[in-house]
């Protein structure tokens, strides 16, 4: 029987990393540092956690959220335009907005570059995130420019409920339906390809320069009785995992209904790679991913993937354990 097994992460590091440093922490032990024993005033009504949080102002609430790209580590120069990597720094953001059930509204954007860098290069940038932006009905609002020895994007999101309460990582529920809204894989296969050099087939590629998420599928969800959402920025198991650990809840993805499109099969093919080890475990595509009850009708978009299971049996794949890396982390 296949335990969908998966060599070591490129690049990895096979030395231990010295205790005390955000290596030997992780990724997810460093933000717990950073996060706990931290009283929040009452005008935060959802804190760290989550895809977003969700602030009270005296006139309404606020859905706010804010990730980091960095030159090397979540783009290069060489395989992107800076119109995608606009895209791609602003797409990621509104993606965690849609994955709370809202709309976005507004976009802060900050921009952190080296003395040398053309003008004209972020003029073109900042023309592909008020696309992506425009393309979600929001707008630039603000935003920051600094020096630094590489470019950085700063980029935070709000958007609005209307009205709804916020769809989080911790509502599934045994019995509840797994489903996602999006492709998955693609950005990943569209990184082995640029990893090795080359530029096509241009499908993947551009998966990996910029996604598309379904930003109304979040909504269309929350609509439908969502009992719990996330998107998927480091891989289907993964971020499966932060969802079944919110919940605290066991989630079987059921591989026979996971799409593995043809075109992910040849590049896996050419590559010598596994495709379906792209759709498990690869990041960047935000798909959304989100549990349903059982009697509900999916919104338009959205396909059933597995089950939520009784307690305590974290993410399974065809009901065992995954071998290998369930998705990226930073500094593993
Ligand atoms: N330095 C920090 N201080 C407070 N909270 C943090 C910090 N870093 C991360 N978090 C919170 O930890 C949670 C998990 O962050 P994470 O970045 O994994 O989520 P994400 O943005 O949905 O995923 P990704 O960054 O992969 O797209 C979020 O609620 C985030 O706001
Ligand atoms: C040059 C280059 N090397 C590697 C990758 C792959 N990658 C980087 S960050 C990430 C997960 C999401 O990031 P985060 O968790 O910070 O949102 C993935 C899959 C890339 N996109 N570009
Ligand atoms: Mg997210
Ligand atoms: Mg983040
Ligand atoms: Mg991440």
């Amino acid at each position: 029987m296949s335990t969908h097994g998966r060599p070591q992460q490129e690049g990895a590091r096979s030395d231990s990393p010295r205790p005390g440093t955000v290596a030997a922490a992780g990724e997810f032990g460093l933000i717990r540092t950073l996060t706990r024993g931290r009283t929040q005033p009452s005008t935060t009504l959802l804190g760290p956690g989550d895809d977003a949080a969700v602030v009270a102002a005296s006139d309404g609430r606020v859905v706010a959220t804010t990730d980091v790209l960095v030159q090397g580590v979540h783009f290069r120069l060489d395989w992107s335009d800076p119109e995608h990597i606009g895209r791609k720094a602003v797409a990621v953001n509104l993606a965690d907005l849609a994955a709370m059930g809202a709309v976005p509204t507004s976009v802060l954007v900050g921009i952190a570059c080296p003395p040398e860098t053309e003008t004209t290069m972020l003029a073109a940038l900042t023309d592909g995130m008020w696309a992506e932006a425009e393309r979600a009905r929001a707008g630039i609002i603000g935003g920051d420019v600094v020096g630094a020895d590489q470019l950085v994007l700063s980029v935070t999101a709000l958007g609005d409920l209307g009205g709804r309460p916020p769809v989080t990582r911790s509502g599934a529920r045994p019995g509840d339906v797994l489903a996602i809204c999006g492709r998955l894989g693609w950005a990943a296969a569209g990184l082995a390809v640029l990893g090795r050099g080359f530029r096509s087939p241009v499908g993947v590629v551009n998966a990996q320069r910029y996604p598309e998420p379904a930003y109304q599928a979040g909504p269309a969800a929350a609509i439908a009785g969502a009992t719990s959402m996330i998107d998927v920025s480091d891989g289907l198991l993964a971020d499966l995992g932060h969802l079944a650990a919110a919940s605290e809840v066991g989630l079987d993805v059921q591989t026979a209904r996971l799409t593995v499109d043809q075109r992910l099969v040849d590049v896996g093919t050419a590559l010598g790679a596994d495709p379906l080890r792209w759709v498990l475990t690869g990041g960047e595509d935000h798909a959304l991913a989100a549990t349903f009850p059982s009697y509900a009708d999916l919104p338009e978009g959205w396909v059933q993937i597995g089950t939520v299971l009784l307690p305590d049996t974290g993410v399974t794949v065809d009901g065992m354990p995954y071998e290998g890396d369930s998705g990226w982390e930073h500094w593993r």
